[in-house]
């Protein structure tokens, strides 16, 4: 595949996505322009040992000067403790407010890094190289950070935008399938939210995505980014728009609470948060049986999880009355009009979420 570059011209800031086959040619080509001469590198435990030898020499042949940070792996790590590793770190090694901070690794890290950024001395340039595929394609572009609090996701954040995003395709070579599926969730859900053809393309080409078929993974990939940059540009702090990439989300997080961080991923929890999204719009009469039944079978087909679990009625409106979309009090839903083409709903009661949510 050619390199490719896309602009997110998000109100706040203006920045290149880089998508290449090889991570270490984008960061060859490109670093030195997007970084300060001093960076932290910010990782994992599982990440560490893969890639940041190569993020290392990366900085080193941009003349940036660079020391690592590495963090605990897990959901269950986007906390306080683990956003006060990340400052410990910095201040051990004298970041100053000009350094840049490399987040390299899936949506976690990316996540914390953008909101340690966001705060470290009131604002530090940060850098997301995201080696997932749902930080690919959704996570490392659009400026929402956050860490969790038991009670909610990404409860506490800020929206900041990065400098750059450096996505290498072979990353993704040594992501387990696992977390492949999760990230097909958020592929999925810019198909459902917002392009029918997309998902004609997604059911045709599921094997070869999979596969990880270069041309077509990178035209997903860079496909999905065009959809949330042209999105955050309209819409960058969600007062509107926005919203629609929450689809599946309302319902996910639930899940993702209620049975503890990590036990669900959050790609998992979306799914099938979308499919209680289709049955909502079904109710609402929007879409039919059948319509629900496609988005079933290709979730399936991307080996994901379509069932939520059935914890009792209570206990799902508890957590979603969480949701960032409450306003005065209500609950706000991302429903589909049609296949491609997302709405919001209001007014949804207790008694329409007991025909559409399975509970005890
Ligand atoms: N900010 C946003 O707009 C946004 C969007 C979607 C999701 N999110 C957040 O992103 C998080 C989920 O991100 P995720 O799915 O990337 O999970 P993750 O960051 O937990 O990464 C998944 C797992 O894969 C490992 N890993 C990462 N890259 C690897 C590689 N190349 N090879 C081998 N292992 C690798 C990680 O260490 C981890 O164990 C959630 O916290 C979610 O809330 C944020
Ligand atoms: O970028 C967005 O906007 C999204 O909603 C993308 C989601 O995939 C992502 O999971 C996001 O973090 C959820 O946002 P939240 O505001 O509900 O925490
Ligand atoms: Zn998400």
């Amino acid at each position: 595949m050619k390199p490719l570059t896309l602009t997110v011209d998000a109100p706040s800031h203006q920045y290149p996505i880089f998508i290449e086959s090889s991570l270490q040619d984008a960061l060859m080509r490109q670093l030195a322009q997007y970084s300060s001469k001093k960076a932290a590198i910010v990782t994992n435990h599982t990440i560490a040992p893969l890639y940041l030898e190569q993020v290392q020499a990366a900085c080193k042949a941009a003349g940036v000067d660079a020391f690592s940070i590495i963090l605990p792996d897990g959901e269950e790590y986007k906390t306080w403790e683990s956003l006060n590793l990340i400052f410990d770190g910095l201040l051990t090694n004298h970041a100053e407010r000009s350094t840049t901070l490399i987040a390299l690794g899936g949506g976690v890290i990316g996540d914390m890094v953008g909101f340690a950024a966001a705060t470290y001395q009131r604002g530090a340039p940060f850098i997301q190289i995201p080696t997932t595929l749902l930080s690919q394609v959704d996570s490392s572009v659009g400026g929402k950070t956050a860490i969790n609090h038991p009670l909610g996701k990404n409860m506490i954040g800020a929206f900041y935008q990065p400098q750059a995003v450096f996505i290498g395709l072979d990353t993704l070579k040594t992501l387990p399938e696992r977390e492949f599926a999760a990230g097909m969730a958020e592929v999925i859900k810019y198909a459902l939210l917002g392009d029918a053809e997309f998902l004609n393309t997604l059911e045709q080409n599921i094997s070869a995505i999979q596969a990880q078929e270069q041309d077509i993974l990178a035209q997903v990939i860079f496909h999905c980014c065009k959809m949330k940059a042209n999105i955050v540009a309209q819409d960058e702090k969600e007062h509107g728009v926005r919203a629609y990439l929450n689809l599946g989300h309302t319902f996910g997080h639930a899940i993702e609470t209620e049975m503890g961080y990590g036990v669900w991923l959050h790609g998992e929890a979306v799914a099938a948060g979308m499919v209680l999204a289709c049955h909502l719009s079904e109710h609402l009469g929007h879409i039919n049986a059948e319509d629900t039944a496609r988005v079933i079978r290709l979730l399936e087909q991307a080996q994901l999880p379509t069932q939520a679990p059935d914890f009792d009625l209570d206990t799902w409106i508890a957590h979603m009355q969480h949701d960032k979309k409450v306003i005065n009090g209500e609950m706000r839903f991302v429903v589909l009009e049609r296949l491609g083409k997302a709405a919001m709903a209001k007014g949804i009661t207790a008694e329409i979420l007991a025909n559409v949510i399975p509970h005890v």
